[in-house]
């Protein structure tokens, strides 16, 4: 079973195509990467894999499912980069923010319960934040958004993880840390990781890549 299937996809924000005729498969367990200039269409490609927008044509399946009928987006976890959320200005805390990705479990009064709140705890002490648990998001350093970015994706035990340029805006040691806790929750979980990135070269050294691709002109080429 292909965890993501892109079948002969082209999108376009108007009567430009930005993605042309586009061929991808990966695997279960596999790690992949794409890498491509500024405004070559690698964010517009997740958005597509994750249903935010829909292709002119061709066809997208997730975990062996047209993307037109999937439900199931707490088997995908997704890492956006870590300045999206940078526009946080109230305060909450690093456990709150990966609690609220458990809403699918909040019950009738749409709070979380304690035992949620535990296992948003236990995962960020995972990650090493044990000591930043209230801390109020906006106040960590980028390398620690980033851990708590990624708790919050994990936090459903995803079949899939989907990461947006993870190591950019971190510094080295926090980058370093961030691509060997990738490639343990791989490892130890067997959880598919599709990467876009800027940094190829580091990534190369530090994730088991099963294939890395470039994105060119609209299409996507294995490297
Ligand atoms: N909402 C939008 N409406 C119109 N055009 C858009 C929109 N979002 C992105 N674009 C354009 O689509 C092209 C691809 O953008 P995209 O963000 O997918 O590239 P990218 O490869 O992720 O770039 P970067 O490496 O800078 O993040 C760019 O020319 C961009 O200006």
């Amino acid at each position: 079973m292909s965890q993501i299937k892109i079948k002969d996809v082209s999108f376009g924000y108007n009567q430009d195509l930005i993605l042309k005729n586009i061929n991808f498969q990966e695997e279960k367990g596999e790690i992949v990467a794409i890498h491509g200039e500024n405004g070559s269409g690698k964010s517009t490609l997740l958005k597509l894999l994750l249903g935010q927008l829909k292709p002119a044509c061709g066809e997208i399946y997730l975990l062996d499912e047209n993307i037109s009928k999937f439900k199931n987006f707490a088997a995908v976890g997704y890492v956006p980069q870590v300045q999206s959320f940078n526009g946080i200005t109230f305060p909450i805390t690093c456990t709150e923010i990966v609690v609220l990705n458990l809403y699918r479990q909040f019950g009738f009064f749409k709070i979380p319960s304690a035992a949620l709140r535990k296992k948003a705890e236990d995962i960020l002490c995972e990650m090493g934040l044990e000591h930043y648990l209230h801390v109020p998001y906006n106040r960590l350093s980028g390398g620690f958004k980033q851990r708590t970015l990624i708790a919050r994706a994990m936090i459903n035990e995803p079949q899939l993880l989907i990461l947006d340029e993870p190591t950019a805006g971190v510094d080295q040691n926090s980058k370093i840390n961030f691509l060997e806790l990738i490639a343990r929750t791989n490892k130890e979980k067997k959880t598919t990781i599709l990467i876009v990135t800027h940094e190829m070269g580091l990534i190369k050294e530090y994730l088991p890549l099963s294939a890395s691709y470039k994105m060119t002109e609209g299409g996507l080429i294995k490297c």
